[in-house]
C-alpha cells in the first residue's frame, strides 16, 4: 500500500468509514486522530531516547527485567531463526531491553527496534506496545496497521505483563522489519508473546512473595506446575495478597464482578473464592497426586491446584536480623541451621578473617565459599585449590609458583603460582585436612608475612587475599596426632562454619524445588514430581548430601518421559525408601524441630497429617 492511500484510509476511518481492519485497529487509529491529535500524512521517524533517560528507565525496570531475563532469552531463542527482535519496553513505551541480530544493528536501530526506542501511542501513533499499553490486551500490529506511515513495513506483536496488584508494568513485544503480507502469519507470534509475558508474571509473583503461599490453579492438570492459568499468593492466615493478570481475572470471575479490580480483592481470605483453608495448602503441594490437588470454587466449579511453600514458613516467629547479601540468603531455604551459617558468613564476609568451613563431602562447602566472595562489594578473583586433587609433588608450585628455570620441565619464564594469581581476591583451599606437612609451613610463611616466594627462589612478591578453607575431616584430631600444624590451624580457622549435613536439613522440600527450578532453567523445562517421588526423597538419608541430591535429580530428569520424575526414574536403592521403616524416635524429634506443628511436619516429609499422627502413635508404642 502506498503512503498516500494509507493516509486516505485513515481520513476514511476518521470521518466513520465501515473498515475491514480489526477492532483494536480501529479504535488506535482513531485515538491517534482525536485524542492525540496526530497527523497521518506527517511521517515521524521512530524516537529514541537520551541515553541518561534511558538509564533511569532501565534502573526502574531493573528487577522485572532480571525476574524476565530467562524467559526472554528462551522466547528470543524461539523467534532469532525468523528474524524478529524482542522488544521489552516500560509502561510508558519505552524499550528497557532488547535482544536482536547484531548483523541488522543500524536498520534496526533507524526503525525504532532498538534499545531505548519510545513507542508510547501519543508519540509513535498506532503500534503494538501503544495500543496494548492503552487496552491492556496482546494485540498485533501488522504492517500497515500502523498508523505512521515510516512503521508500515514492520509487523509487532506485543503482550501486557501485570505487577502482581494488577497493574501494567511492562510490555513485551516480537518484531519483523520484513514479513509474509498476511496478518495470520502473526498467529504463532501472538501465543509466543502471551505464554512468556504469563510466565514472567509468574516469576514476578513468586520473586516478590518470598514470604508467602503461591497457589497455582489450572482447568488442567498438565500445565499446572509449569504454566497455570493463574496464580494467587496468600500470606500465612489464608488472605490474598498478590495474582498474577490470570489470577486477578479468575478471582473476579469467582465473585461474579464485572470489571476486574485488584483493590477488592487484596486482602480478601481465599475461602471467599474457593473452598479452601490456609491449613489445606500443604496437601496441594508438588508431587501429590493430580487427584488430590483439586479445589472447588464457591460456585462449585473444580479446579487443580498446586501450592507452593514460603520458605520463610519454616523460620517460625520472625525475628530482627542484620540483612544477609542475596548470595548468601540464596543458600538456605528456611533451614534454622543453614540460616544460622547465612548470617554468620555475612557478618565475616567484610572483614578479612580466615574461615574454616567444615562439613561432610557434598555439603557445598564450596557453593558456600563463593557465596562469601560474592557477598564482598569488590570482590576480585576467586581461586579454587584442590589440596586432595593436585599430586604432592605438583602442589607446591602450583600453589606458590616457580622462578624460571626451578627445576627440569619448567616453562622457561617461570610461572606465577594460585596464591599470587588469588592476590586482591579470595584465595579457597578446599581439602585442606590433605597437605602435606611441609607445604603447611610455606603457607604458614605466606600467611605470616604476607609475600609469597616461588619455587627456585626469586624475589618474594607481596600479596594480600581473603582467605577461605575447607575440610571434611575433623582438623582438631588431625592436630593432636601431629599430622597437621597447630599453628597453621589457628590461622586458618579464626572463625568456622559448620554445613550441617543433607538428613539433618529441616528445608530440605525446598531445596529439591529450587534445584528442579535449576534444571529447569538450564535445560528449559522445570520437571515435576510424580506420586511417592517427594516421599522417596524424603526417607533417603544422602550419605553424599546436596551433591548426590543434585545428581540423582540431575539423572532422572534426563530418564523421564513427559517431564514427570517418578519412582521408577530414581536410583533402585532410593525408590525402595518409598515407604521407610522409620528409626523409633526420628518422628518425635521432627516434629520438636518443626516447632510441635504437626501440619508443618507433614508439609516438610511431603505426607499427610494422619500419616505423622499414624508415626507417631506408633513410636509411643500405642500402636
Ligand atoms: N545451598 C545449595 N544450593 C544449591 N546447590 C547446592 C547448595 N549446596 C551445594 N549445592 C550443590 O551441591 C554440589 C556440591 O557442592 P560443593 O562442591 O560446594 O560441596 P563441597 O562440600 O565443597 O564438596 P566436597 O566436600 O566434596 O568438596 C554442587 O553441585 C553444588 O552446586
Amino acid at each position: 500500500m502506498s503512503a498516500r492511500s494509507h493516509v486516505e484510509e485513515i481520513a476514511r476511518v476518521a470521518m466513520g468509514a465501515r473498515s475491514r481492519r480489526d477492532a483494536p485497529v480501529v479504535r488506535s487509529w482513531l485515538r491517534c486522530i482525536n485524542d492525540y491529535r496526530l497527523d497521518p500524512a506527517a511521517a515521524q521517524e521512530a524516537y529514541i531516547v537520551p541515553e541518561t533517560i534511558l538509564k533511569e528507565h532501565r534502573e526502574q525496570a531493573e528487577e522485572l527485567i532480571r525476574i524476565g531475563r530467562s524467559g526472554l532469552e528462551r522466547l528470543f531463542g524461539h523467534v532469532a531463526e525468523q528474524n524478529y527482535v524482542l522488544l521489552l519496553s516500560d509502561a510508558r513505551g519505552v524499550t528497557v531491553d532488547f535482544m536482536g541480530d547484531p548483523t541488522f544493528d543500524n536498520q534496526l536501530r533507524r526503525a525504532g527496534l532498538y534499545l531505548g526506542s519510545e513507542w508510547s501511542e501519543s508519540r509513535a501513533g498506532t503500534c503494538a506496545v501503544g495500543a496494548c499499553i492503552v487496552s491492556g490486551e496482546p494485540v498485533v500490529i501488522h504492517q500497515d496497521d500502523h498508523f505512521d506511515t515510516s512503521h508500515i513495513g514492520l509487523t509487532c506483536t506485543a503482550a501486557p505483563i501485570f505487577d502482581t496488584l494488577g497493574d501494567l508494568t511492562a510490555v513485551l513485544d516480537i518484531s519483523q522489519l520484513r514479513s509474509p503480507t498476511a496478518k495470520a502469519s502473526q498467529h504463532l507470534a501472538l501465543h509466543l508473546v502471551s505464554t512468556t509475558a504469563r510466565r514472567i508474571e509468574l516469576a514476578n509473583l513468586m520473586a516478590r512473595a518470598r514470604n508467602d503461599w503461591v497457589l497455582r490453579l489450572a482447568r488442567s492438570p498438565d500445565f499446572l506446575d509449569v504454566d497455570p492459568d493463574c496464580a494467587v499468593a496468600l500470606d500465612g492466615a489464608g488472605r490474598v495478597t498478590g495474582m498474577t493478570h490470570g489470577g486477578l481475572r479468575a478471582l473476579s470471575g469467582f465473585l461474579g464482578l464485572d470489571g476486574p479490580s485488584t483493590g477488592t480483592l487484596v486482602g480478601q481470605p481465599i475461602s471467599r473464592f474457593l473452598d479452601l483453608e490456609v491449613d489445606d495448602l500443604p496437601r496441594l503441594m508438588r508431587g501429590r497426586p493430580d487427584g488430590e490437588r483439586v479445589v472447588r470454587t464457591r460456585g462449585g466449579f473444580a479446579l487443580f491446584a498446586s501450592a507452593i511453600a514460603p520458605p520463610a514458613s519454616f523460620r517460625g516467629v520472625p525475628q530482627r536480623r542484620p540483612a544477609v547479601p542475596r548470595a548468601l540468603r540464596e543458600l538456605s531455604f528456611g533451614d534454622p541451621a543453614m540460616d544460622a551459617v547465612a548470617q554468620r558468613a555475612a557478618k565475616l564476609a567484610a572483614r578479612d578473617i580466615p574461615i574454616l568451613i567444615q562439613g561432610e563431602t557434598g555439603t557445598g562447602k564450596e557453593v558456600l565459599a563463593r557465596a562469601i566472595h560474592d557477598s564482598r562489594p569488590n570482590p576480585g578473583r576467586f581461586v579454587a585449590v584442590n589440596c586432595a586433587a593436585i599430586p604432592e609433588q605438583l602442589v607446591e608450585s602450583e600453589l606458590f609458583g616457580y622462578a624460571p628455570g626451578a627445576f627440569t620441565g619448567a616453562a622457561a619464564r617461570g610461572k606465577p603460582g594460585l596464591i599470587e594469581l588469588a592476590d586482591g581476591g579470595t584465595l579457597f583451599l578446599d581439602e585442606i585436612g590433605d597437605m602435606p606437612l611441609l607445604l603447611q609451613s610455606r603457607l604458614l610463611r605466606v600467611l605470616a608475612e604476607g609475600e609469597v616466594t616461588p619455587v627456585g627462589g626469586g624475589r618474594a612478591k607481596p600479596v594480600r587475599f581473603r582467605l577461605v578453607s575447607a575440610s571434611h575431616r575433623g582438623i582438631e584430631a588431625m592436630v593432636a596426632a601431629g599430622r597437621f600444624r597447630e599453628d597453621l590451624w589457628y590461622r586458618l580457622a579464626a572463625a568456622t562454619l559448620k554445613l550441617p549435613p543433607l538428613r539433618a536439613r529441616t528445608d530440605f522440600q525446598g531445596l529439591v524445588d529450587h534445584l528442579l527450578e535449576r534444571i529447569g532453567r538450564e535445560t528449559g523445562e522445570t520437571p515435576r514430581l510424580g506420586p511417592g517421588v517427594r516421599m522417596a526423597l524424603a526417607a533417603h538419608r544422602w550419605p553424599g548430601n546436596v551433591r548426590e541430591l543434585v545428581n540423582v535429580l540431575k539423572v532422572a530428569a534426563a530418564l523421564c518421559d513427559d517431564g514427570t520424575i517418578t519412582l521408577g526414574d530414581l536410583p533402585e536403592g532410593l525408590a525402595a525408601t518409598a515407604t521407610p521403616p522409620e528409626p523409633v524416635g526420628d518422628t518425635l524429634a521432627l516434629l520438636a524441630a518443626a516447632g510441635g506443628n504437626v501440619s508443618e511436619l507433614a508439609r516438610r516429609l511431603g505426607v499427610d497429617r494422619s500419616t505423622v499422627h499414624r508415626r507417631l502413635r506408633r513410636e509411643r508404642g500405642d500402636a
